[in-house]
């Protein structure tokens, strides 16, 4: 494992929620949030005058349940982005994948006891992590369906799931349209992720002169990355 890295100043803050801020669980229901986690990321946010943001797979109205607090937030891998926490959920135009496809999963899934789909607004989740059997046939059903409308789906590789998403946006367009507003604009970028589908979030803050970490690499746990979050959370003693 590498050092965990000195923080640049002045620092804009991308963090991914599942496997980074939180451990994985065996469904997305069953995470464990730390109590102290919410607060964590408020007293940060604060330290960075205001330039951090959740970055997630999740709908924001998921992210909001799990750490309702005012800070700046980013749903469906890029689909829908809330920069100020009291103002609307943004996000461009997108499709949903044809219900056909939803009904051809289900079926697939219900053949592998304990695989299931989440459903999202545009996209869709085959999770295997109970079932891991179901992968390979999962990802054949899954790729034939998004080459069918390539222009607007993709599949993307989880954390033992395949994921249907649209193809115009990802982690990192959020982080770019991120980068240029306030309070984010003008900031060294840090991406912080576990997954394949933090790779983009990575690579626009890399792209933009910052740094795209991988938590596996830079703090090995969830656990230590947030001990390294409360430490650059606290005052600096510097005048
Ligand atoms: O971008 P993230 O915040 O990392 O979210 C990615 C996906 O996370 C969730 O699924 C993953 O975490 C679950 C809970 O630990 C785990 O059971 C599952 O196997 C993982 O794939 C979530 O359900 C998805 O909607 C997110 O896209």
């Amino acid at each position: 494992m590498d050092l965990p890295p000195t923080a640049p100043e002045p620092m804009a803050l991308f963090l991914d929620f599942d496997g980074t801020l939180v451990d994985i669980a065996e469904r997305p229901e069953a995470i464990d949030v730390p109590p102290g986690l919410p607060a964590l990321l408020m007293r940060l946010s604060a330290r960075l005058d205001g330039a951090l943001a959740v970055v997630s797979g999740r709908p924001i109205p998921q992210l909001d349940e799990h750490l309702p607090v005012p800070i700046a937030k980013v749903g469906d891998h890029g689909g829908s982005l809330r920069v100020d926490p009291a103002g609307p959920v943004e996000g461009p135009p997108l499709a949903s994948p044809p219900a056909s496809w939803l009904a051809r999963a289900r079926l697939l899934a219900d053949t592998f006891p304990g695989a299931f789909i989440e459903v999202k607004d545009h996209g869709f989740v085959l999770h295997y992590r109970q079932a891991p059997e179901a992968a390979g046939m999962a990802q054949g059903l899954l790729e034939a369906m998004v080459a069918e409308a390539p222009d607007h789906f993709t599949l993307m590789p989880a954390r033992m799931a395949w994921e249907v998403t649209p193809r115009a946006v990802s982690k990192g367009t959020a982080v770019a349209a991120l980068l240029a507003r306030a309070p984010f604009a003008g900031r060294v970028p840090v991406f912080i992720g576990d997954d394949v589908t933090d790779e983009a979030g990575m690579a626009a803050a890399r792209a933009a002169g910052g740094l795209g970490l991988r938590l596996q690499d830079s703090f090995g746990t969830p656990s230590a990355l947030r001990a390294w979050l409360a430490a650059l959370a606290e005052p600096s003693d510097t005048p």
